[in-house]
């Protein structure tokens, strides 16, 4: 009837969370997704960095629980964007989720299903509220590992597809040394 309650150690340095489910994403495991595809080939065939790691304690998908994870994304760049995580809707679309940043630089891309899009700084201490129906992706535009924790309903699920094929109507950019966040070339609506 009713679960155990727990307390685990989340590492600040590290990111990582004691008996987390560790899931690794290399480049080569986001084949469509940077603007620059030559770069991307190149990248992949010389090295295929990981982009980054998740560590998610996460419960039975049912409505009123909760999960959360934390994220390390490394610093890179495909061509002259920045790494990111693949993004995602909810596939209950109307979960919300809270981020929070605890080290290095970065921020989250947020969509809308119609292509408004917003862009959020990230810096430790950053608290990010993600509202029902909004697609998330982060970026770190730093150069050092970027680790964030999310909270989110362990009924949310992940909805990959729509930002696979259509990605983001906004694109975030090393220009002359600056980090810019532009329109996205590739964008279909
Ligand atoms: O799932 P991605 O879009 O690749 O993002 C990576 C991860 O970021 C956060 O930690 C979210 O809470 C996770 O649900 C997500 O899996
Ligand atoms: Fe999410």
């Amino acid at each position: 009837m009713y679960k155990e309650p727990f307390g685990v150690k989340l590492d600040f340095e590290t990111g990582i969370i004691e008996n987390a489910k560790k899931l690794v994403r290399k480049l080569s495991d986001m084949k469509g997704y940077f603007l620059d595809e030559q770069a991307w080939k190149e990248l992949v065939e010389k090295e295929d960095p990981v982009v980054y790691e998740v560590y998610a304690i996460e419960q039975e998908e049912k409505d009123g629980d909760l999960n959360f994870a934390t994220t390390v994304l490394y610093p890179g760049k495909v061509g002259k964007e920045f790494f990111f995580t693949k993004g995602h809707y909810h596939a209950k679309a109307d979960r919300a989720e809270i981020y929070f940043a605890l080290k290095g630089r970065g921020g989250m891309l947020l969509q809308t299903p119609e292509g408004k899009a917003k862009f959020i700084e990230m810096v430790p201490g950053t608290v990010v509220y993600v509202p029902p129906y909004w697609a998330h992706r982060t970026v770190n535009t730093g150069n050092e590992p970027f680790i964030f924790l999310a909270v989110y309903p362990a009924d949310a699920g992940h909805d990959y597809g729509t930002i696979k094929e259509k990605g983001f109507s906004k694109i975030v950019v090393e220009e002359d040394g600056k980090v810019v966040v532009k329109d996205n070339p590739k964008w279909k609506e």
